[in-house]
C-alpha cells in the first residue's frame, strides 16, 4: 500500500481478500484502524456468477447443476466447492469480526447497488466520513447492458459502463437446484443478517 497524506484515502479491492484465510490477521497488522468494505448479493445468484465467469474461460466444465451436488438425488450440496463456500458469508466474517469491530466495516447490498447505486453510495461515503460528492445525477441505467453506469466520467467527457466481464448473462439453471440452495443458504443467511445487524432480504422472490 502507498504511504497516506493528510487529507487522502488510500484504497484497495479484491474480492478474494474476504475469504482468505491469512487476510484479516495480515491487514491488522498493516493497518489496524482500516475501514472495510463488503459488497454482497445472495449468495445463489453470487455463485451462479461465479461459474459463468469461469464458464467463459473454460467451456468444458461440467454444469452448475453437477458441479453444485455431492449427490444430487440426496441433495447433498458440495459446500467444499469455492462458488459455493464463499457464499457462506457467516463463516467469513467470523473470522474478520475476530480481529476488526463491526464499526470498522460496511456491508453493501449488491442487488441494492443495481437498483439504487446513488443510495448504496451514499452510505458509503457517509462511512468513510467524505461528502456526498457521488450522487443519483452521476448515473443513468443503460438499457443495452442492463444496469446503471456513470453519465460522465471525471477524465472524460463520455459515459461509462463497466465491461464486458460485468453484467454478463447468467445460464439458466434447474429451478429444484436453485431451491435447495436457497434452503442450504438460509441458516447462514439468517446468522449473518444477525452478525451485521441487516436484513439482506435474499430469502425473498424478487432478491434471487
Ligand atoms: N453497474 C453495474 N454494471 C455491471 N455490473 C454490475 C453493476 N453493478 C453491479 N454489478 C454486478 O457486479 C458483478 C460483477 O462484479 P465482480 O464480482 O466480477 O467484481 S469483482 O471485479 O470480482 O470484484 C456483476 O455480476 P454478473 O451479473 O454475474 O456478471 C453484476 O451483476
Amino acid at each position: 500500500m502507498p504511504s497516506t497524506l493528510e487529507g487522502q484515502i488510500t484504497m484497495e479491492k479484491t474480492p478474494s481478500y474476504f475469504v482468505t484465510t491469512e487476510a484479516a490477521k495480515r491487514i491488522h497488522s498493516m493497518a489496524r484502524d482500516i475501514k472495510l468494505i463488503v459488497v454482497v448479493r445472495n449468495p445463489v445468484t453470487r455463485a451462479i456468477s461465479d461459474y459463468t465467469q469461469t464458464l467463459s474461460k473454460k467451456p468444458e466444465i461440467p454444469s452448475f447443476e453437477v458441479l453444485a451436488f455431492k449427490n444430487r438425488t440426496l441433495g447433498l450440496v458440495d459446500a467444499s466447492w469455492s462458488a459455493l463456500r464463499i457464499g457462506i458469508y457467516a463463516l467469513h466474517l467470523e473470522r474478520w469480526l475476530q480481529y476488526f469491530p463491526l464499526s470498522q466495516m460496511i456491508f453493501v447490498s449488491g442487488e441494492r447497488l443495481i437498483v439504487d447505486p446513488a443510495g448504496e453510495l451514499a452510505k458509503v461515503q457517509d462511512f468513510l466520513g467524505l461528502k456526498r460528492i457521488v450522487t443519483d445525477k452521476h448515473f443513468y441505467f443503460n438499457k443495452t447492458k442492463g444496469f446503471p453506469c456513470l453519465k460522465k466520467p471525471e477524465d472524460s467527457s463520455a459515459p461509462r459502463c463497466l465491461g464486458k466481464s460485468k453484467g454478463r448473462t447468467h445460464p439458466k439453471i434447474e429451478p429444484d437446484v436453485i431451491h435447495r440452495l436457497q434452503k442450504f443458504y438460509k441458516p447462514f443467511n439468517m446468522m449473518f443478517y444477525q452478525m451485521t445487524g441487516q436484513d439482506f432480504k435474499w430469502e425473498e422472490e424478487e432478491n434471487r
